[in-house]
């Protein structure tokens, strides 16, 4: 009898060991090989397949390579952040994939397949298995079909651009906080290098806490410092091949997440619990993103008629909170980060947006009697800012890819695809392609965005920031009007430049980021100059009136008469070049341009003014002293 037990238990185990080695032969060598054979058979093309780890090792290496070193701020970044694709799609041209381990993942730059991938969410799905992300978030972006669906329901009416515009007064204080610490910061003499990166972070994460809780950064705080840990954990996690099971294992790293996890849901939960508490107390409006998402679960349960799982669960309302911060913090950060590099780098822009801005702003600090105000100017703030923003998304998509596997057999354009292959949509190939936006594709040029992005782009669906479809991006509202008072709010006070120890080199860490970001210790300077509200006045003059001087004709090329200027457009070309010409053109142009307005009108403003007799006009340069009798005309 004993006998009979152990040989059946010989078997059950060999039986065990034998399905096991199976399926790992099936995972590793059997799966990659057919499906490799399919999508060749159609005209695909890749590397090999090579055991388990596929392109990983090939891939890593390739980045570190790459981002070791520095790129201009003309580069080309696709090939810089994302090399390994590039290099596959240089070598095997656009039909092509690479190994993920043992998965193949196609690259889609095609924007009809991507409309076709993105509309049909119902069989083109989120690769699910990623355990480390869903240790950092999970909830609507990570969910499916109904479950996806219904979550959906009941967060929209959150992210209406009606009831966000009642969020204004919230974001508006964050964005007032950092540019008054900013003002601080700049030193008497009116200008001051200033390390803006950990500001922005600050404030993209402050109008979460704001708008999501009602709460201060204060009590969100050690949310937004827990998710920045995990994201590092789980970014030295995922450059290692997947390995089934690992994460059940006690290693420091795992348990290390777990321990984050628990801290974050717990700090969540208690918000929440407040937030509810002072629902019931009828204390508080329900004008913050929490407060609409419980009062719409209300709803929709009562809507159901009370059924049992109507509605969502407060598991879940934790996850949600998780999300926005995840989904909402560093996606709009580095939409600022980059609009700030865009514009530092590319003088007339800040000018005419910052024309605008005085037009809609007035010269006057937007406070809080003038929030009324501020929604209009919000909203009609709608055409440089916008086309700056528009154009900063088009270059530097925060969200650079967004990935999707099939499960069933399906087909895509001219080829059917085998279940278990995952598709990289590549937003910032598609976005930087000249076939699709024209020679120009890798310049920044707000202007193509003038008459609105349907018109920007040549083919449907080949500008996708915040994604396509049914699973378009919730907080896309949200984050616009955030930058949209961030950038206002900005131009209105400084005028900036980038420091020179500023290095290029844009990198995906989950989202775009500017070097300085990930490696943690650079710094992302700009020397900030404040404009105080007299200047600001003078320059809103200075600005329209130059429109003026634009319709005035030409006189003798000797004397002194700045209207011939502004007519230099109608002279033989590159017969005005005081700054060089071409692309070593003066960089800093502009800048020096509205020192030198700003300083000659406060100057004019306060002083009438003569050369002194004693000026030799004939002497060098270097030995003459010039000398002015000034009266203070106040
Ligand atoms: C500049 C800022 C942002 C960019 C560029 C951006 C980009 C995107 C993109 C491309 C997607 C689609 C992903 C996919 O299809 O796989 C997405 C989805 C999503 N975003 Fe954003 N996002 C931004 C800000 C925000 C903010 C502020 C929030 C919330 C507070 C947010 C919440 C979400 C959520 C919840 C989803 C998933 C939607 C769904 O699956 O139904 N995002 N975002």
């Amino acid at each position: 009898m004993v006998e009979f037990n152990s040989n059946i238990l010989v078997t059950l185990a060999l039986l065990i060991i034998v399905t096991w080695a199976w399926k790992i032969a099936s995972w590793l060598f059997f799966q990659p090989k057919r499906l490799e054979w399919h999508l060749r058979r159609q005209g695909l093309r890749g590397n090999p397949y090579r055991l388990w780890h596929g392109d990983l090792k090939d891939m890593k290496s390739s980045t570190l390579e790459t981002q070791s070193k520095e790129i201009n701020l003309h580069d080309d970044i696709s090939s810089y952040a994302v090399p390994f694709d590039h290099h596959i799609i240089q070598k095997y041209g656009k039909k092509s994939f690479v190994w993920i381990g043992p998965i193949p993942r196609l690259n889609i730059m095609d924007p009809d397949m991507i409309r076709d991938i993105l509309i049909n969410y119902n069989t083109f799905h989120k690769p699910k298995g990623n355990f480390l992300l869903k240790l950092l978030v999970d909830g609507l972006a990570f969910e499916e079909g109904e479950r996806w669906a219904k979550l959906r329901k009941i967060l929209n009416p959150a992210f209406n651009l009606h009831k966000l515009k009642n969020m204004l007064p919230a974001i508006y204080l964050s964005c007032s906080e950092i540019v008054s610490k900013w003002e601080t910061l700049i030193s008497p003499t009116g200008s001051s290098e200033i390390n803006v990166l950990p500001y922005l972070a600050y404030l993209s994460a402050d109008v979460i806490s704001r708008t999501a809780f009602g709460s201060s950064y204060e009590e969100g705080r050690r949310i937004f410092q827990l998710q920045k840990e995990q994201i590092q954990l789980i970014l030295e996690n995922s450059q290692s091949s997947y390995i089934p099971g690992w994460r059940f294992l006690p290693t420091k790293s795992n348990k290390k997440m777990k321990e984050i996890n628990r801290e974050i849901r717990a700090i969540v939960k208690d918000l929440i619990s407040k937030r509810e508490k002072k629902l019931k107390e009828g204390e508080m409006k329900t004008e913050d993103l929490l407060g609409m998402l419980l009062e719409s679960n209300i709803k929709e349960i009562q809507e159901s008629g009370n059924k049992k799982d109507a509605g969502i669960t407060i598991d879940q309302v934790i996850e949600e909170c998780k999300l926005f911060y995840f989904a909402g913090q560093e996606t709009t950060s580095n939409l600022l980060a980059w609009t700030m590099v865009m514009l530092a780098t590319h003088r007339n822009w800040p000018e005419r947006a910052r024309e605008e801005v005085f037009q809609v702003f007035g010269n006057n600090k937007p406070d809080f009697e003038g929030l009324n105000h501020l929604k209009v100017a919000i909203a009609t703030c709608d055409y440089k800012v916008t086309m700056i923003l528009n154009e900063v998304l088009r270059l530097y998509p925060p969200v650079s890819m967004v990935s999707r596997k099939t499960y069933e057999t399906t087909k895509l354009g001219d080829v059917t695809l085998p279940p278990g292959v995952e598709h990289l949509l590549h937003i910032t190939f598609v976005h930087h392609d000249t076939e699709l936006w024209g020679d120009d594709a890798k310049e920044f040029n707000p202007e193509r965005f003038s008459q609105g992005v349907a018109k920007a782009v040549q083919k449907p669906n080949s500008y996708f920031p915040f994604g396509l479809g049914p699973r378009i991006c919730i907080g896309q509202n949200l984050a616009t009007i955030e930058a949209k008072m961030a950038v206002a709010m900005i131009l209105q006070r400084f005028l900036f430049e980038l420091s020179p120890s500023y290095l290029h080199g844009p990198q995906i860490r989950l989202t775009l980021q500017p070097r300085e970001a990930i490696e943690q210790h650079g710094e992302m300077v700009w020397r900030l100059k404040e404009i105080d509200l007299e200047t600001r006045a003078i320059l809103r003059d200075v600005m329209s009136s130059s429109e003026k001087r634009m319709r005035v004709g030409e006189k003798d090329a000797k004397d002194f008469n700045p209207e011939r200027v502004a007519n230099a457009a109608k002279k033989p070309p590159n017969s005005f070049l005081p700054f060089g010409l071409g692309p070593r053109i003066r960089i800093g142009q502009n800048f020096a341009m509205m020192e030198a307005k700003v300083a000659i009108a406060l100057i004019l403003q306060n002083f009438s003014f003569e050369v002194s007799p004693i000026l030799c006009t004939c002497s060098s340069a270097n030995s003459s002293t010039s000398v002015w009798s000034s009266n203070n005309s106040k």
